[in-house]
């Protein structure tokens, strides 16, 4: 019999499911053995189902073509076959509350790519190199749900991923009023050139929700755990984000351009330190998804680059460039992250493997 975890993935057909199938391929400690989706795709094969939407820029693994698509809504019937699930599921925000719980009720931990939880108090929403003790919530969660084993954990946004690292890097220095642009790619919105060719040559200055998203959830990631309370509380000091976020003609990889003050003067060279040497307890535990060097800072003037750098560390590292004194903030520089990888399907993955490592996910 398998070691491995038998994982399903919710809402397989879609392009976030699509990369869970594809990150999950020959994975050392998961095996897929069941992709759910809506009512319309189950019966299908995942080929079928799949049709000619096929997002990613490798083919369709092997091992999911003929497999056999299921009805995510059965969700005690899929989770019957599984010891956790990935919810890549889209569907309007109070029905992914309803069925990522109904999943947790089954005693089967959800991590989810989704928004719908980020701000359920007692759902913790984790970038494994920044905040894992935030998983400790879990326990207060699944008094809640009244389950022992099941429980929904979530990611952050990926527009926050590429300046968001940096500023957890800079904490000591008390990053305060922070400016952010971020220039985001098509895949976050789950589309190609081929289906949405309007976006060649174009930029588009709004994304629905998105502003609100990149000025808010870095306070959740760096607020802390209330024991009595079991809820993670935002963080409170003095970091305010103002954000604009615009669309770009670019396939895979947000950049953000940042300025932003600190409450204790830096020097380049403490600033570039405690970037490149960045430690995080996901790669002491040695994750199959972390990466080795969370945060690489590239020198050149003219990096990071989408083509050149969102690929860094198989895309699950933060790109850091053009750090300089600014006229009126403190400091100014460009991040890059891989949308897709690093803040969507990679980053839920990461966790997963965390959890995992840490003992909230087990096999039933
Ligand atoms: N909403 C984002 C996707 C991030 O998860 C985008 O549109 O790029």
């Amino acid at each position: 019999m398998s070691e491995k975890l038998k994982v399903g993935i919710l809402g397989a057909t879609g392009m976030v499911g699509q990369r869970f199938v594809t990150l999950l391929e020959n994975h050392p400690w998961f095996e897929v053995t069941t992709l759910a989706a809506s009512a319309h795709s189950a019966g299908k094969t995942y080929e079928e189902a799949v049709g000619d939407r096929w997002k990613i820029e490798t083919p369709m693994p092997e091992y999911a073509r003929h497999m056999t698509v299921v009805d995510g809504d059965d969700a005690e019937k899929v989770a019957a076959g599984v010891d956790f699930m990935f919810s890549a599921v889209n569907m309007p925000k109070d029905q992914i509350r309803a069925i990522e719980e109904r999943y947790a009720k089954t005693e089967t931990p959800v991590v989810s790519n989704n928004s719908a939880h980020r701000w359920t108090p007692d759902v913790p929403m984790v970038v494994p190199e920044i905040n894992p003790e935030h998983f400790a919530v879990i326990e207060h969660q699944r008094k809640r749900l009244g389950t022992t084993r099941g429980f929904i954990a979530v990611k952050p946004n990926c527009s926050i991923q590429a300046y968001t690292p940096a500023l957890a890097a800079w904490k000591e220095f008390e990053p305060h009023e922070v400016v952010v642009s971020t220039y985001q790619a098509i895949s976050g919105a789950g589309k190609t050139f081929k289906d949405w060719p309007e976006m060649v040559g174009n930029i588009i200055p709004f994304i629905s929700g998105e502003e609100a998203k990149s000025e808010k959830e870095p306070l959740k990631v760096f607020g802390h755990v209330d024991p009595e309370r079991g809820e993670i509380v935002p963080f409170d000091g003095p970091l305010r984000i103002t954000s604009q976020c615009i669309r770009v003609p670019v396939l895979n990889g947000h950049t953000a351009t940042v300025f932003l003050n600190f409450g204790k003067k830096a020097t380049k060279e403490e600033l570039i330190d405690r970037l490149v040497n960045y430690t995080s307890r996901a790669a002491e535990l040695g994750l199959p998804h972390a990466p080795k060097h969370f945060i690489q800072y590239l020198t050149e003037d003219d990096r990071p680059q989408v083509r050149l750098d969102v690929d860094y560390e198989g895309g699950m590292g933060v790109s850091i460039g053009r750090l300089r004194e600014d006229s009126i903030f403190d400091w100014k520089f460009v991040g890059l992250a891989h949308n897709t990888l690093r803040g969507a399907a990679g980053g839920a993955l990461e966790c997963a493997e965390m959890l995992k490592a840490l003992g909230y996910i087990t096999k039933k």
